[in-house]
Formats: structure tokens, C-alpha cells, sequence
């Protein structure tokens, strides 16, 4: 593994509380790996430690190869991208992008090169003489990126580098941020408490709570599979249900819990259907949101709240109204782990034969 962790504990003071607990994962080189969790969950002190701004209290970390503790900061290649920015305001764009090379001492006509090559990769040719405040949140974001990668640095790290943008501009740089990582291939590590932005943007996520990891997976194995509770409240839209009486499941002995996602519960309007009761449970529809080409509809189930997602092209629900529902898979969880289940349907049935109402 290009980046790897070995057993990294950390408390900020002597016998006082860890706020990491024996943390170890490695990253692939040329990898985009999202470090996911809430408020406080450590992310940015296991980013600080590799990054050698902070210490760890056991363990240790290793970045191609040699321990992060043998080589000085300045010699580790690292890159670093901030929330906020962090450009120098005096500068120019031109100057922010030159800098690290300059401090460097990089020949002036590789310079040059340099950040001519890079005003052009992130789109900013235009914008070289300007200074940061005169450039947009986004556009200040692609700057700091610019700087953080000229000095060629062997590994990149973001900390929640979209955070301070809107919703919008987040968007579209989170994909430009991804296809410019792999086109550059640069192993690159951010720090993230948005669950979609980790989904759509990492090709690994470690989701981490109260100092420990709780999962390492790709976005589909996260989303799909999540291995505890946690990840399932956590990652994505979800009911989360306890001891549910649902047709269709091996369910085991009670108690237990389930994670349904809504694009996985289909629902039919009873008249005109037959119901079938061995794969089909009764719910009662309490409140229909609609979102545009979707609607999210929410179900009571023996008095637990289940949401379903539905096209708007689909016949409409009345509230009040009692319906047939397909859940096509549920994660069940049972002594803390979770297990990936599926409708029972015989496979003479497919799912789209269901689908018709
Ligand atoms: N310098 C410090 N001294 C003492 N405690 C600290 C210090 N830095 C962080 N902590 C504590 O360590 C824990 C983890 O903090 P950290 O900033 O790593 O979490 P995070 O997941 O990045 O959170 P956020 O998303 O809010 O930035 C928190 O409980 C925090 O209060």
C-alpha cells in the first residue's frame, strides 16, 4: 500500500481520552480515499498525523514506503488543500501557484512552465493576475489546489476542501476534483462529514465514529453492505426499523433491526392487484413530499415510519390510504453486524413483473 497505518492511537494529553483507537487501513497509490464520519469523529487529527502536524500517541504511518516519523515535514511531498482556502491574500494567483516551488528554489523558467501548465489544468489562465479576493469561492478553491499540487507532491490531502462552497459549485467541483485526481494520479486523501460527497466523489471510504474506524469499503460496498448499525444510520437516506414483521424474509428471532432504502420498496395500489401476501406486506401511506420527477412517500408500518421512493408518473397515493409494499432487499442486523438479504420472490417472479402499477 502506497500510504499505510499501522495501529495509530492518539490522546491530546498524558492519560487523557483517546480520541483515536488503534487505527489502521492502508491507501492505494494513485487512490482517492474519503476519510467520512460526524463532528469530532478524528478525521482531521489522523489527516494532521500523517500529514506530520501532529503526533501520534502509538502506532505508526507509512507513505511509500518510509515511516512518516523518519523524514521531515518539508521533505514528506505533501500537498494540502483547506476548507478555507488558505491562498495568500497578497499574492496573486499567479504567485499563490508559484510559491511552494519558489521556496523550493526551482529554476525561474520551470516555474514559469509550471504554473503556466497549471493555470491551464484548472481552468484560471484567464484569472492569473487577480488576487484572491477577487476570484469566486470555487474558483478560489482550483487556485489552492494548484498551489498544493505544484511542487509535485507524492500525496494530497483535502481537509473538507468543498465545505465552504454552495451546493451547486460543490457539486461540480467534487467531479472535477475526481477526474483530475486520477488523470494526474496523484494518491490524494479528504477529510468529509457529507456522506454523498464521499459516495460520489472516493473510490474508498473509510467511515470512522468516535475515534474508530467502523468501515473501509468502495462507495457500493458502503452504500449497499454497511457492516453495523452505525454505517447504515449514517451513509444515505434510510428507514431504520426494529423488529419488523415483513413477508418475503428469513427474518431472525427478535429483537433485531433492519435497514430498508427507499428506492428498494416498491408500492402498489391495492385495488385492481392481487396481493401477494408471501412476498408483499400492508402499510398504510401517511404523507406524500413530492421532489420533482420523484416522490418520497412515507408509510406506517405497525406504527414505524418506512420511506419509499416513487415516480411521479406512477398513479397517485391518497393519505390514508392502504397499499401493498415490495421490499426488494434490507440489510438485517443481529449482535451488531449487518447481512445483506433479499426478497424471497421465486425467480420465476422477476422484481419488474411487480412494477407494473
Ligand atoms: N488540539 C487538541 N487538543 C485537544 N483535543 C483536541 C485537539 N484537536 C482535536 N481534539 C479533539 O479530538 C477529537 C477529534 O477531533 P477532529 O477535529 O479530529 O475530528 P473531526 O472528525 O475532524 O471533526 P470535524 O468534522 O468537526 O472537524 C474531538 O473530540 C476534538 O475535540
Amino acid at each position: 500500500m502506497y500510504i499505510q497505518i499501522n495501529h495509530i492511537s492518539k490522546a491530546f494529553q498524558k492519560e487523557g481520552q483517546n480520541v483515536l483507537h488503534d487505527i489502521s487501513f492502508g491507501v492505494q497509490k494513485g487512490s482517492l480515499t474519503a476519510l467520512l464520519g460526524p463532528s469530532g469523529s478524528g478525521k482531521t487529527t489522523l489527516l494532521r498525523i500523517l500529514a506530520g502536524l501532529e503526533t501520534a500517541t502509538a502506532g505508526s504511518a507509512s507513505i511509500d514506503g518510509q515511516a512518516i516519523e523518519s523524514v521531515t515535514p518539508q521533505d514528506r511531498g505533501i500537498g494540502f488543500v483547506f476548507q478555507n482556502y488558505a491562498l495568500f491574500r497578497y499574492l496573486t494567483v499567479y504567485q499563490n501557484i508559484a510559491f511552494g516551488l519558489k521556496t523550493h528554489h526551482r529554476p525561474a523558467a520551470e516555474i514559469k512552465q509550471r504554473v503556466t501548465d497549471l493555470l491551464a489544468l484548472t481552468g484560471l489562465s484567464e484569472l492569473a493576475n487577480r488576487y484572491p479576493d477577487q476570484l469566486s469561492g470555487g474558483q478560489k478553491q482550483r487556485a489552492a489546489f494548484a498551489r498544493a499540487i505544484a511542487p509535485h507532491p507524492k500525496v494530497l490531502f483535502l481537509d473538507e476542501p468543498f465545505a465552504a462552497l454552495d451546493k451547486q459549485i460543490r457539486q461540480e467541483l467534487r467531479s472535477w476534483l475526481k477526474q483530475l485526481i486520477h488523470h494526474l494520479g496523484i494518491t490524494s486523501i479528504f477529510v468529509t462529514h457529507d456522506h454523498e460527497e464521499a459516495i460520489e466523489t472516493a473510490d474508498e471510504i473509510v467511515v470512522m465514529n468516535q475515534g474508530r474506524v467502523q468501515q473501509i469499503g468502495t462507495p457500493t460496498e458502503i452504500y449497499n453492505q454497511p457492516s453495523c448499525q452505525f454505517v447504515a444510520e449514517f451513509i444515505g437516506h434510510a428507514s431504520i426499523l426494529t423488529s419488523p414483521d415483513l413477508n418475503g424474509f428469513a427474518l431472525p428471532e427478535k429483537p433485531f433491526t433492519v435497514q430498508v432504502r427507499p428506492e428498494r420498496v416498491q408500492i402498489f395500489k391495492k385495488t385492481g392487484q392481487p396481493t401477494d401476501t408471501a412476498h408483499l406486506t400492508i402499510a398504510t401511506v401517511k404523507d406524500v413530499i413530492f421532489r420533482g420527477a420523484t416522490m418520497t412517500v412515507k408509510l406506517d408500518l405497525n406504527g414505524q415510519s418506512l420511506l419509499a421512493n416513487r415516480s411521479a408518473l406512477q398513479p397517485g397515493l391518497v393519505i390514508g390510504e392502504q397499499v401493498s409494499i415490495l421490499i426488494e432487499q434490507l440489510v438485517v442486523f443481529k449482535h451488531g453486524t449487518g447481512i445483506l438479504e433479499k426478497n424471497q420472490l421465486p425467480t420465476t417472479t422477476p422484481l419488474k413483473s411487480y412494477a407494473i402499477n
